[in-house]
C-alpha cells in the first residue's frame, strides 16, 4: 500500500461544496503550490540564471515534454465515452504533430537546440536528473492507476499556466542575450492550448466530483500534480545552482552540445558550483570609492557598484577558498545558515560570472 498524498481538506465538516466553491479551492492550491512560485522559475525569469542553467533546465524539461502525450494516451484509454476521447486526443495531436516536423515535442527539441544542444542527446534523455524521470514517470502511474476524475483533476495545473508562461518568456527575452523569440516558440501555441484543456477539465471536475469524497480526491490529485512540478525545479536547483551536486551520469556543462556551442564556452566560465575556487580575473579589482564612500568591482572600462553583501562575499574571493569555504566563513561571520548562504553565494557569483568579471 502506498502512502497517500498530503490531502487538503474539502471542507472542515467535509460538506458537498458546490462547483464555484470547489473550482476556488482549487484554484486556491495553485495560489499556494503552483511552481511559479519555485526560486529556481524566480531565478529563470529574473535573468539571474547562466547559460548552463538554462540549458539544464530545458534538457530535463524536454522529458516532462515527451511525455505528456504518453501520459494522455493513458488518459485516453480510461475514458469509455466517444464524446470524451475526441476532445482528449487533441491534446496528443497538440504534442505529436500530425507530421513529422510539428508538433510541441518537435518545438522543445527546437528550444533545446536555440540554447546549444544537439538533438539526438536531447531525445536520448540520457543527462536527464533521475529526480525528473521519477516525478515524470510519477505522473504518468498517477493518471494510470487512479479514477478518470483524478487523471483529469491532476491536469488542472494547466488553469494556471497562461501566467506563468507570458511571465517566462518576457524575462527570458528581456534578461538573456542568448534566447530569441524563435526559441521559445513552442510556448506561443500553448497560450492558446492551455487554457482551452484547462476549461474543458475543470468543467469536467466540477461537473463529476460529485460527493465530498471526490471533491477531496480532485483536490488531492492537483495538490499531487503541483508537487510533481515543483519537484522537478527542487532538483535541478539541487543539482544545477545550490549547492551544485550534479548525480553521477547526469548532464554536466561541454557535454550533448552542437560543436559550435561547446567552443563558444570559454575555459574557465560556466557554471559555478559550490566545490569551483572563484577568483577575479586578470585587470578586475574590488576597490573602495572614497568620493562616493562605497566598494566597486573595477573592470577594465567597466565599473560595478557593490552592496554590503557582494563586497563581504568578494573580499574572500582569493583564488584559493571555494565556494563552499567562503560561505563557511560568511555562516560563521555572521551566526547564519551555511546551506542558506551557500545558495546566495552561488547566484551572485554565477551572475558576476556572466557578466565576466568573475571566472573559475
Ligand atoms: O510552462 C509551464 O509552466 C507549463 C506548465 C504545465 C502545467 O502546469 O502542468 C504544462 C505545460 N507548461 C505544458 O507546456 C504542457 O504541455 C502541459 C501539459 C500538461 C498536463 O498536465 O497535461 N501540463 C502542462
Amino acid at each position: 500500500m502506498t502512502a497517500p498524498f498530503p490531502t487538503p481538506v474539502a471542507d472542515e465538516a467535509q460538506r458537498l461544496l458546490t462547483p464555484e466553491e470547489l473550482e476556488a479551492a482549487l484554484r486556491d492550491i495553485g495560489a499556494r503550490r503552483y511552481h511559479n512560485l519555485h526560486p529556481f522559475h524566480r531565478l529563470l525569469h529574473d535573468g539571474k540564471l547562466n547559460k548552463d542553467q538554462v540549458r539544464a533546465w530545458a534538457l530535463n524539461r524536454y522529458y516532462y515534454q515527451a511525455m505528456i502525450p504518453v501520459k494522455d494516451a493513458a488518459v485516453l484509454a480510461r475514458m469509455e465515452d466517444a464524446s470524451l476521447r475526441r476532445i482528449w486526443r487533441q491534446r496528443i495531436v497538440d504534442h505529436d504533430g500530425d507530421h513529422p516536423g510539428d508538433g510541441g515535442i518537435e518545438r522543445w527539441l527546437k528550444l533545446a537546440e536555440g540554447v546549444g544542444f544537439r538533438r539526438d542527446y536531447v531525445e536520448s534523455t540520457q543527462g536527464i536528473l533521475s529526480a525528473t524521470r521519477f516525478s515524470v514517470d510519477a505522473y504518468v502511474h498517477f493518471v494510470r492507476e487512479r479514477s478518470l476524475l483524478e487523471a483529469i483533476a491532476s491536469s488542472l495545473t494547466e488553469m494556471f499556466s497562461p501566467t506563468i508562461i507570458s511571465e517566462r518568456v518576457a524575462g527570458m527575452l528581456k534578461n538573456y542575450d542568448f534566447i530569441t523569440k524563435d526559441t521559445l516558440a513552442y510556448f506561443d501555441k500553448r497560450l492558446t492550448q492551455a487554457p482551452r484543456d484547462a476549461e474543458f477539465a475543470i468543467e469536467y471536475v466540477k461537473q463529476h466530483a460529485t460527493t465530498p469524497e471526490l471533491q477531496r480526491k480532485a483536490m488531492a490529485a492537483l495538490t499531487f500534480k503541483c508537487n510533481v512540478l515543483w519537484t522537478q525545479l527542487d532538483a535541478l536547483y539541487f543539482s544545477y545552482v545550490a549547492p551544485g551536486l550534479t548525480p553521477p551520469d547526469a548532464w554536466t556543462p561541454g557535454t550533448g552540445l552542437v560543436p559550435e556551442a561547446a567552443v563558444a564556452q570559454a575555459p574557465g566560465t560556466g557554471t559555478l558550483v559550490a566545490t569551483d575556487v572563484p577568483r577575479l580575473p586578470r585587470g578586475v579589482r574590488l576597490r573602495r570609492d572614497e568620493v562616493r564612500g562605497q566598494h566597486v568591482l573595477l573592470a577594465p572600462e567597466r565599473t560595478f557598484d557593490l552592496d554590503d553583501n557582494a563586497v563581504a562575499v568578494l573580499s574572500l574571493v582569493d583564488g584559493s577558498r571555494s565556494v563552499h569555504d567562503i560561505a563557511g566563513a560568511l555562516a560563521e561571520q555572521f551566526a547564519a545558515d551555511r546551506t542558506v548562504i551557500e545558495a546566495d553565494v552561488l547566484v551572485m557569483l554565477n551572475d558576476l560570472a556572466a557578466k565576466r568579471v568573475l571566472e573559475r
